[in-house]
């Protein structure tokens, strides 16, 4: 059945420009992204990978609309994050775009079965009650349909949220390390469900330390310190990100290089070339 929602975005599903996001408390600030540049297309399984506290999950809520930045201009399927009002914002994660949450259990309701939790998304996705069977088959829940959270698995819990986030095929899916908690056979289930809807016109968004994830990823991002530091793409070219102050994160190997911090930056034809600096004082 048609969905009321273009599948497809027209243009990028998200936009991010100098992206920061501060967390504070009464025992100071933390910066879990300082200054991202990102843009993410429909039709591409992209993955977030990095060390735990790199900041994906800090990304991920922002990408998927549910946190506004600190400061950065963020546009998320065409939405201002940062400036919409709050009920846009509502109307747009409740109708555009799936998320699965790092602890799945942190978005389901003890009285709903899994099907009710799925029925009750497909609503207000305007999507068909095919949908919700095919959906919960197509994540290996079809005989757990009947079944509350409280008798359901942690896995089975996972799968549940992430039948949650494709059912209508939203423009946008966010999945915070959806195959955590999933053995082989369900991590296959999950992946091969995200990469349909990515294939199919979607803006998939997914993190994880996993490497059955990264190796299944259109596009690989990866975050270091809050920082965008390189990217693979399908090619398995990886590139070196430099952000739009002109910063450029260089890999932990060939920063030991460098022990005082400081490098001779040399332009040579077509080759730029980094050196220690003779007299490092
Ligand atoms: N609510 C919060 N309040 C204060 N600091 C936070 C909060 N959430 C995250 N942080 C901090 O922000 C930084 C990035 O955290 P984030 O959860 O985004 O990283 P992550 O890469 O998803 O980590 P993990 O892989 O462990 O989930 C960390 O230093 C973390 O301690």
């Amino acid at each position: 059945m048609a969905t009321a929602e273009p599948l497809v975005p027209s243009g990028p599903a998200v936009v991010a420009s100098d992206l920061t996001r501060v967390y504070r408390s009464a025992t100071g600030e933390t910066y879990a992204l300082r200054g991202v540049d990102l843009t993410i297309g429909g039709g591409t399984l992209t993955v977030v990978a990095g060390p735990s506290g790199s900041g994906k999950s800090s990304l991920l809520t922002l990408v998927s609309a549910r946190e506004r930045p600190s400061a950065g201009e963020l546009s998320v399927l065409g939405s201002d994050v940062a400036g919409a009002p709050t009920p846009v914002l509502r109307r747009l994660r409740h109708r555009r775009i799936g998320y699965v949450p790092q602890r799945a259990s942190t978005g389901l309701f003890p009285h709903l079965t899994a099907a009710d939790h799925v029925r009750q998304v497909a609503t207000w996705r305007r999507a068909g009650g095919d949908e919700v069977d095919d959906v919960l088959a197509s994540v290996g829940l079809a005989a757990r349909a009947g079944h509350r959270p409280a008798s359901m698995s942690g896995g089975e819990q996972q799968r549940l949220a992430v039948a949650m986030a494709l059912v209508g095929r939203p423009s946008l899916v966010v999945a915070d390390e959806p195959t955590a908690e999933l053995d082989h056979g369900n991590a296959d289930l999950v992946l091969d469900a995200l990469d349909g809807v990515a294939r199919a016109g979607s803006a998939v968004v997914v993190s994880s330390h996993d490497a059955r994830v990264t190796e299944r990823a259109g596009r690989l991002l990866r975050l270091r310190d809050g920082v965008l530091s390189s990217e693979t793409d399908r090619a398995r070219e990886t590139v070196a990100v430099i952000d739009s102050a002109g910063r450029l994160q260089l890999p932990p190997a060939l920063l030991e290089r460098f022990p005082s911090r400081r490098v001779v930056v040399e332009a040579d034809g077509h080759h730029v070339r980094l050196r220690a600096p003779e007299d490092p004082s």
